[in-house]
């Protein structure tokens, strides 16, 4: 078969164990994984590169005529089922996660069941580690009795067990089998991560582990407490929130992929797998809004342990674990994806000061407070670290929640957010009764507010403008009254959303700001981007607050439209090329998602769901 590169970004569905992902395309073929961390060096990177990056294709030889893939309900476990001329095959994928033992083996499962016919299936196997940096010493293994294939290269190793093992292709550094597959029969195959390449991991029943797999996912997803309108993409993006999570520590990833481009062909690509306070803050939100009230519980104690130590050494992300260097690199020998470079791994926005991200932590923990959450003894304790070191920076200009790479600006989004930060510590006083220095926050609200009243609003615009003394605008303003800083039907308010309309939407789809040539380039990059999906949703609960509910609904309707087959949505789409743009799947998108159903149609608390009873 010749090289088509990877696919479409929407052509790609997720599997995870809750400690990584891969993705697979359309074609059968796993593009992207990272073992056995989220972030860990890809094994699989045909993603970002070639298929000679890495990838394992399951398809069918000759000429397919139809693909069609869905998740089994609640889960992710993937069904993909080809249509060609001499029969139907159904590929099925999925990624066990582990209930009780975190540091057990990654495995992906793949198990092929004949449907009709007799199709004749390529198994294509091209290892590499290190992004596709190493190619692996590939030998034939053997443990209980269980032939394997085993790869090893320094420090990594995996295992490929199944029913027919793939030999190496003469000549080339792939490992490949052909044969055909009856209906009826079904195949089956398993590749495991080991830590030891003294000894491969034991091997599992695939079909075993599909079926713990759909059990841990439909018991999951069984708590999602919700079934108003659009039920299915509600839950689809909660269990894919889920599946960005990283259970050992409770850390939530903001995409599992590194580099898919902001702007086809590019150079806007970022490193996603890690934490950002943001994108999980948002996150557990969204997800205890569904009565999933143990992601919330995890996160807060990830964030505890991540930003212990000295307020002042606070970072707007960190690692899956907490780690604090996330130092930003480029890979030069992946040609990226669809010739997008360069291919980043880490992310250099580790170190920039955006002062949003104090007011989502406040934000987010004093609504944990109010769902009745519960108090744990450092909380409180961190928080007030927070607030004397926000004391002290609060004047300074930063890097904004868009982590521009131009000029630090008075955004005015952070300083809503600094209002926000402030109000929710003299909130916890005054409702909560817990102890601080409630007048001086006070003041410090007080002040916040009335200088982005004085200096955030352009009134010859009409409109809240991006940062203070500029002209243009951004999408992020559109958030003013969801964290209360002013009603919805405030004309201000009003005023932005209008101009928004105006200058940032196009169709549906929101930009987050201006990009391109004649603008200011408030950002440091090259070239323009897609719409930030994110703001689309922000601008549905926008008007659903202004008390717009049939447009914002409609609105919303259309946006659920722009999932994929299996209802992922990446970073933002372009509209030019009707596809979507960077990484993939993204909380951010996803979350949003949901947040605009909590606010549209109510989201149900587990509370109410225990009572039986409807938000
Ligand atoms: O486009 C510029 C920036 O893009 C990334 O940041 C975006 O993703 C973050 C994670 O989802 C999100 O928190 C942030 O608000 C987004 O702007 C990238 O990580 C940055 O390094 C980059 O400057």
């Amino acid at each position: 078969m010749t090289d088509t590169g990877p696919g479409l970004i929407e052509d790609y569905a997720l599997l995870s164990d809750l400690r990584t992902a891969a993705l697979v395309g359309r074609d059968g073929s796993i593009d992207w994984l990272c073992m056995p961390r989220f972030d860990s060096p890809s094994c699989f990177s045909r993603l970002l590169g070639t298929e000679d990056d890495g990838h394992w294709r399951i398809a069918p030889t000759g000429e397919v005529r139809s693909v069609t893939r869905s998740y089994r309900d609640g889960s992710l476990v993937l069904e993909t089922v080809f249509e060609t001329v001499d029969g139907v095959v159904r590929l099925i994928d999925t990624m066990p996660p582990e209930q009780d033992h975190w540091d057990a083996d990654t495995r992906v499962v793949r198990v092929l069941e004949g449907v009709s016919g007799q199709v004749e299936m390529t198994f294509r196997w091209v290892l590499r580690f290190a992004y596709g940096d190493s190619v692996p010493w590939v030998r034939r293994g053997e443990r209980d009795g269980q032939e394997c294939v085993v790869a090893l290269a320094g420090p990594s190793a995996v295992a490929l067990y199944g029913d027919r093992l793939p030999y190496r292709v003469p000549g080339v550094r792939a490992h490949e089998a052909v044969f055909t597959v009856s209906a009826g029969e079904r195949l089956s195959w398993v590749m495991e991560f080991a830590y030891s390449p003294d000894e491969p991991p034991a091997p599992v029943d695939p079909v075993a582990e599909v079926a713990r797999s759909e059990a841990f996912w439909l018991d999951w997803s069984s708590r999602i407490a919700y079934d108003g309108p659009h039920a299915d993409a509600v839950r689809r993006s909660l269990i894919t929130l889920k599946g960005l999570s990283y259970a050992p520590t409770g850390g939530i990833v903001a995409a599992p992929t590194t580099s898919l481009p902001e702007t086809l062909g590019g150079e806007r690509n970022w490193d996603y797998r890690y934490c950002w306070l943001r994108d999980a803050t948002f996150t557990l939100l969204a997800l205890d809004n569904f009565g999933c009230t143990d992601e919330a519980l995890a996160w807060r104690k990830w964030l505890l342990r991540a930003v212990a130590g000295d307020p002042a050494d606070l970072q707007i992300m960190y690692g899956l674990g907490g780690e604090r260097h996330l130092v930003e690199w480029e890979v030069d020998w992946l040609s990226g994806y669809q010739g997008a470079r360069p291919v980043r791994i880490g992310n250099a926005a580790y170190r920039q000061l955006q002062l949003d991200v104090y007011g989502e932590v406040m934000d987010a923990l004093h609504l944990a407070r109010e769902r009745g959450l519960g108090e744990t003894p450092d909380s409180w304790a961190m928080q007030r670290g927070m607030m004397r070191h926000l004391e002290t920076v609060w004047q300074m200009p930063d890097k904004g929640l868009w982590e521009v790479r131009g000029p630090d600006r008075h955004f005015t989004h952070s300083r809503v957010m600094l209002w926000v930060a402030f109000d929710r510590a003299v909130r916890a006083v005054e409702e909560f009764g817990l102890p601080g220095p409630v007048d001086r926050w006070r003041e410090l609200r007080d002040e916040v507010r009335d200088e982005v009243l004085a200096k955030g609003w352009n009134a010859s615009l009409g409109s809240f403008t991006q940062y203070y003394g500029g002209t243009e605008l951004d999408a992020a303003t559109l958030l003013i009254p969801a964290v209360g800083f002013l009603p919805g039907d405030d004309p201000r308010v009003l005023g932005t959303l209008e101009a928004v309309a105006r200058v940032l939407k196009r169709g549906d789809l929101v930009d987050r700001y201006e990009t391109g040539p004649g603008e200011s380039e408030v950002d440091g990059l090259a070239g323009v981007e897609g719409s930030f999906l994110a703001c689309s949703f922000w601008y549905v609960d926008a008007l659903a607050l202004a008390g717009r509910r049939e447009e914002a609904q409609a609105m919303f309707d259309r946006l659920v439209g722009l999932a994929n087959d299996v209802g992922l949505l990446a970073e933002e789409y372009d509209s030019s090329s009707g596809r979507m743009t960077g990484n993939f799947p993204q909380a951010f998108s996803h979350l949003a998602l949901v947040n605009s159903a909590a606010v549209l149609f109510g989201g149900h608390t587990r509370e109410e769901r225990d009572r039986g009873g409807v938000a």
